[in-house]
């Protein structure tokens, strides 16, 4: 608990808080608070999509789309949340209101997810569908006003507890606080998906996602109460007007009064804002030229974000496209994301005791906008590390055909070998009930194959741009079938499973998760997607049956084969046969932890650092101000994702990554250049070296004012005398 404070600086405790190692007691109750409102927003947040996909019933892009703008307006609302505590409620009132606001959205959001509310059929369907959007969508706009306005204050009423010589502990604060947004996070990130998962329902079961979201809206409302149980303790900065109005018109009139005096008979002033002087404040002039310094260096920022919120998007569908077993334990590849904050929680204490102190010991000076740069720079590796990655994914994947070519394979239904011939390929010999291991490639529409001895010829067409599969039936005079296949990885990591029925009977095929219907004999079911791990399938003729059990990886497409030749009984293991038409994804999941490992380095030294940098460096009635600022970059880093993704349209995602980080290695060196001309400042001297001119003015004044009087009074008293005088003289 030792702290050396700054000699120069005042040593006023602020707040009636006590102190505990030297930091006010106040500050455990905005850390608990925000916890409590990170776990809320970000156990919202990680079930979403897939409310609005299988809840809503919403497609692929409309989910998406929705839940973009969601996240975009998040990180727009800190501006009018800032405003409203700079200049009309304060901090602490602006966030128990809009916390208020945020927990009925989040009350809103639970309610909107319990099907039984309009499922009148009792079928386990919304009968209203529109009730539930409706619902929904005014609950995500309350949160998003919520979380967005209270996020610039509570950072910045955190930091108001802190006197103006507990610069170090103010810091740490600022630690802590990122901790505290990470463990939130980690846990709601674990802990929502897992309520989504479990049946509830009054009048029949579904995926919960009224609890997945009821859990976030009761932190929420302990966020509130948390905060407010503290209220005793705070600091609390009186509002200073209409701040921001003032600070539009005296910009306003700076801009107007340096127009009309653009000639050059007037002379320069040492700033534009100077032009402002003859009407406004000198502190407000000085205060302004604060805030637009820290706005002008936060221009090339929104970039970091651009690359950095990729990691819910780009890196999550990489992910699905790799192999997530970490030996007994299956990471799914949307819990990826949790490599985030686990490494948060490891590194910020790292940074913090160990890498700063030792760079400190070696006598550089590690200036908050050098640490800034080298985040930006380790997330530009991020995405090399990510490219790299993705070269080596890409050479596992198979390759589909273009839109001039045609893919073909062949499935003999036959219980004897036979031999097929198609042009441009030597014969091929398939044995009963085997699948050539790999698609053929056709540039012609139409092909002639012969199959057999004696030979029997046929033309098929092929569809281009598809891969297709040649059922050859068991008497080879009979028709043959042509199924169409995958032409793309399956999603989300799911495998495409089919079953071909080559029996003369028909076969029922279900797992508990899918049903592939009753299957005709020599005929082939749909696809059906199945998670990884163990499966048994049960396969019905009739009154008989028998299991078929396999283990299945992530992303795999596989066409099983009923052979003629299937004896019902205990199991039919040996019988039935597996092509592999979609290898499983080979390229392991572990390959991303580098990639997560520099982002999240980055992260620390950029955006913890930026937090407490937008903080130090606004002036007292502005800090909110500035946060808001802080937090439009994540905004502004947002739409530029969609826009350069929508623009640059690569047709290779290794060469998008390098493409966003080659951008935020050139956006990093005009940073730094920036950053190299950037004085840091001690606001709260400047402001009070401002109100002492200003008072020594004032006494100034008043001594000019006391000379003035006495010399008046003097020099009337002299016209007295000399008016006296004249009356003598003229009296005499
Ligand atoms: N590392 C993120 C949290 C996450 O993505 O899980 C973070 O700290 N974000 C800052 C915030 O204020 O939410």
């Amino acid at each position: 608990c030792t702290d050396k404070e700054d000699p120069k600086k005042g040593k006023e405790k602020r707040g009636t808080s006590k102190e505990v190692c030297g930091y006010p007691l106040s500050i455990f109750f905005i850390v608990v608070n925000e916890f409590c409102e990170r776990f809320s927003y970000y156990g919202m947040r990680a079930v979403l999509v897939l409310y609005f996909k299988y809840f809503l019933r919403w497609d692929d892009d409309l989910a998406t789309s929705i839940y973009h703008t969601f996240v975009a307006l998040c990180y727009l609302t800190p501006i009018l949340g800032a405003i409203v505590a700079d200049s009309w409620l304060g901090k602490f009132k602006t966030i128990i209101y809009l916390s208020i606001v945020y927990a009925i959205g989040q009350v809103a959001m639970a309610v909107s997810a319990i099907h039984d509310i309009t499922d009148t059929d009792r079928d386990g369907t919304p009968d209203n569908m529109t009730f539930h959007v409706v619902l929904s969508m005014v609950g995500l706009f309350l949160i998003a006003l919520g979380t967005g306005g209270i996020k610039p204050c509570v950072a910045a009423f955190g930091g108001d507890q802190f006197s103006d010589h507990q610069d170090r502990q103010r810091r740490t604060f600022f630690s802590v606080f990122y901790l505290c947004i990470n463990g939130g996070s980690l846990l709601s990130t674990i802990i929502t998906p897992i309520l989504r998962a479990q049946d509830c329902g009054i009048h029949s079961q579904q995926k919960c996602y009224s609890l997945a979201f009821g859990v976030p809206a009761a932190l929420m409302l302990v966020a509130l109460v948390v905060f407010i149980v503290g209220s005793g303790m705070y600091y609390k900065a009186e509002p200073q007007g209409n701040i921001m109005l003032d600070v539009c018109k005296c910009i306003g009139f700076a801009i107007k009064n340096r127009y009309r005096h653009r000639s050059n008979q007037y002379p320069k002033r040492q700033h534009w804002m100077d032009w402002a002087e003859e009407k406004y404040d000198k502190l407000l002039i000085a205060q302004i030229k604060m805030v637009l310094k820290v706005l002008f260096l936060y221009i090339p920022l929104p970039m970091f974000w651009t690359l950095f919120d990729q990691k819910g998007s780009r890196w999550t569908l990489q992910a699905t496209t790799m192999n997530g077993y970490f030996g007994s334990l299956v990471i799914q590849p949307d819990q990826m994301q949790t490599v985030n904050p686990i490494l948060i929680l490891t590194l910020v204490p790292i940074m913090d005791s160990v890498i700063y102190p030792l760079i400190n010991k070696c006598g550089l000076n590690f200036t908050p906008l050098k640490r800034m740069t080298v985040g930006m720079l380790l997330a530009a590796i991020a995405f090399v590390c990510a490219a790299l990655v993705q070269i080596e994914i890409d050479k596992t994947l198979p390759t589909f055909p273009s839109t001039s070519q045609s893919q073909l394979k062949l499935l003999n239904m036959g219980s004897e070998t036979v031999t097929i011939k198609m042009p441009g390929n030597d014969p091929l010999n398939l044995t009963a009930a085997q699948a050539s291991n790999e698609y053929f490639t056709f540039e012609a529409g139409q092909i002639n194959i012969s199959v057999g001895h004696p030979e029997v010829r046929n033309t098929i067409s092929l569809a281009k741009g598809q891969r297709q599969t040649l059922l050859i039936p068991l008497t080879i005079t009979d028709e043959w079938l042509m199924t169409d296949d995958i032409t793309s990885k399956p999603q989300e990591g799911n495998n495409a499973i089919r079953f071909v029925n080559g029996m003369k009977t028909a076969v029922n095929v279900s797992i508990p998760a899918a049903n592939f219907g009753l299957i005709e004999p020599f005929s082939y079911s749909n696809y059906s997607l199945i998670k990884n791990g163990k499966v048994t399938f049960t396969l019905w003729s009739g009154s008989q049956s028998c299991e078929y059990s396999t283990d299945f990886g992530f992303g795999s497409s596989y066409t099983f084969f009923i052979p003629s030749t299937l004896v019902f009984g205990p199991n039919c293991q040996e019988s039935i046969t597996a092509a592999e038409d979609i290898k499983p994804n080979s390229v392991h999941m572990a390959l991303q932890i580098p990639q997560y490992f520099f982002i999240t380095a980055g992260e620390v030294m950029f955006s913890v650092t930026g937090l407490e940098f937008s903080y130090s460096q606004a002036p007292s009635n502005m800090k909110a101000v500035l946060q808001a600022g802080w937090l439009f970059t994540v905004a502004i880093g947002n739409f530029i994702v969609l826009i350069v993704a929508e623009l640059a349209k690569l047709p290779k995602q290794w060469a998008e990554y390098v493409l966003f980080a080659s951008l935020l290695v050139a956006v990093c060196f005009i940073f730094s250049i920036m950053a190299y001309f950037y004085t840091y400042i001690d606001p709260a001297e400047i402001e009070a070296q401002f109100k002492k001119n200003v008072n020594e003015d004032d006494e100034d004044n008043k001594h000019k004012l006391q000379k003035t009087e006495v010399e008046m009074n003097k020099r009337d008293s002299i016209k007295c005398h000399d008016e006296d005088d004249k009356d003598k003289q003229t009296k005499m």
